[in-house]
């Protein structure tokens, strides 16, 4: 029987097992309760490369870099590399044809000296230091978006003689939008961009102007993240068109690009909403292309910075279980990573769907925290989770949508080691990113 057969009849069967919705499509049911992940069986990835593990789904990230690339073929595409970063992805992405977004010296210097295009990059950040800033025009990057009224002079003061620098505005229309208040980026209150409404964005409109070797190509505005409709961004469509024509009928400029940014929601457990590219890509240009028409402005070119939605549903995390204790009512699983590896529950009250995989249970389910291994009672990896009644130690966990704002984020609290990162395609694992060791710890430690 080929694997693609086994999926309808063997899943009402197979306990801890939920819908395969929020996995990757290449996912298949296989043996003794395991999953084949890019033909590849997980219970045999954890038992080569240890765990935690964190396993990418080259397929899935191509498929879904290509889905944004094929619904807005004449916008630039922006893979947003602070959802993950790694040579591998940085290959995928160039191939696939988008550009990249970063956000400090680091990740630039990582994607140039990877050989990314630097062309093809846009560097962003709030607060950028001297050494972002030089490090963006020494390699020559695409696009630097400007964030304060403060970095227009700096910016133009360490540009070499003779040279330019095609630059953004990052600018606030005002709209609230995103999963959780701390990555909420649309409106005031908040550090990143300059409000529309209080004209703070007009005034580096103004400054940027002044100088004459930046050249202001276009707005940028990034909402937030984890929006699942696509109804915020044609509200900020209908700020944004207004303030370019304003800017026009002021200074005499068409401003020719337009970045809406990133924000692009996922469903983590299945059930949730996530954004359908093809309808984002319908909806904004249509609206775009009506306000323009209202104000007369030329229809400018669009970028878009998609980050969690190509990284995030294409890894997973592998765990094992390490004790399981019953405690006034609760049952807690404690696995072998945690917040170290996954701060999204601790920062955002996330959710997941894990899975046991690797053993086939009959036992029924019941709802259970997952909890990591660290030194907080904050340490959660999935609260309320249905596993088999039967979870032991020495069990594989299996978390699906794991590939955006996990390794990114990851921290070394306790010393534990940043798990390595593994690549599946066509039955075929290869390692990525090796396992951090107390060695990588213990050379950087210079001094007593
Ligand atoms: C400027 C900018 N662009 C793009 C992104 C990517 O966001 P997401 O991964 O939610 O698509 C972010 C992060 O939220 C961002 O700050
Ligand atoms: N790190 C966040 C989203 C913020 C994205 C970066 N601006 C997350 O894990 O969901």
């Amino acid at each position: 029987m080929s694997p693609l057969s086994l999926v309808p009849a063997a899943l009402p069967e197979l306990p801890g097992a939920g819908s395969l919705d929020v996995w990757p499509a290449s996912t298949r049911p296989a043996p003794r309760g395991d999953l084949t992940v890019g033909g590849v069986a997980l219970a045999e990835l954890a038992d080569r490369f240890g765990t935690p593990l964190y396993v990418l789904d080259e397929a899935e990230v191509r498929a879904r870099a290509r889905a944004w690339r094929q619904a807005l073929p004449d916008a630039d595409v922006v893979y947003a590399a602070k959802a993950f970063l790694c040579r591998a992805m940085l290959h995928w992405i160039d191939e696939e044809g988008l550009g990249l977004d970063v956000c400090s010296a680091g990740e630039l210097e990582f994607a140039a000296t990877c050989g990314f295009p630097a062309d093809r990059i846009v560097l962003h950040g709030n607060a950028k230091s001297p050494e972002d800033l030089r490090a963006a025009l020494r390699l020559g990057v695409g696009r630097i978006v400007l964030d304060a009224g403060c970095e227009v002079a700096r910016l133009a003061a360490l540009l070499p003689e003779r040279s330019y620098q095609q630059v953004m505005l990052r600018v606030l229309p005002g709209i609230e939008a995103g999963s959780h208040p701390a990555v909420r980026t649309g409106t005031a209150g908040q550090k990143f961009g300059l409000p529309i409404a209080g004209g703070e964005a007009q005034e580096a409109v103004e400054r940027i102007l002044g100088q004459p070797r930046l050249d202001l190509v276009g707005l940028h505005c990034h909402l937030g993240s984890q929006i699942t409709t696509v109804e915020p961004y044609l509200r900020a469509v209908r700020r944004l068109v207004p303030f370019l024509a304003r800017l026009r009928d002021r200074y005499g400029i068409a401003l020719p690009e337009l970045d809406l940014g990133g924000g692009f929601g996922v469903a983590y457990r299945p059930g949730e909403r996530t954004i359908d590219p093809g309808e984002y890509a319908r909806r904004v240009t249509a609206e775009l292309s009506a306000l323009c028409e209202e104000f007369e402005f030329p229809v400018p070119r669009l970028t878009v910075e998609p980050g969690r939605w190509i990284a995030g549903p294409s890894g997973l995390a592998l765990y094992r279980v390490l004790s399981v204790k019953h405690s006034a009512g609760h049952r807690f699983v404690a696995v072998d990573g945690g917040m170290s590896d996954n701060p999204r529950p601790a920062l955002y009250g996330a959710h997941y769907a894990v899975r046991l995989v690797g053993r086939r249970s009959d036992a029924p389910m019941r709802p259970m925290t997952v909890v990591g291994r660290h030194c907080e009672a904050g340490d959660e990896l999935a609260r309320g989770t249905e596993l088999p009644e039967d979870v032991r130690p020495g069990d594989l966990l299996a978390v699906p949508v794991a590939g955006a704002y996990h390794l990114s984020m990851a921290s070394g609290y306790n010393m534990v080691g940043r798990p390595p990162v593994v690549a599946v395609a066509d039955g075929r694992a290869r390692l990525l990113v090796r396992r951090e060791t107390v060695e990588d710890i213990r050379r950087r430690d210079i001094g007593i």
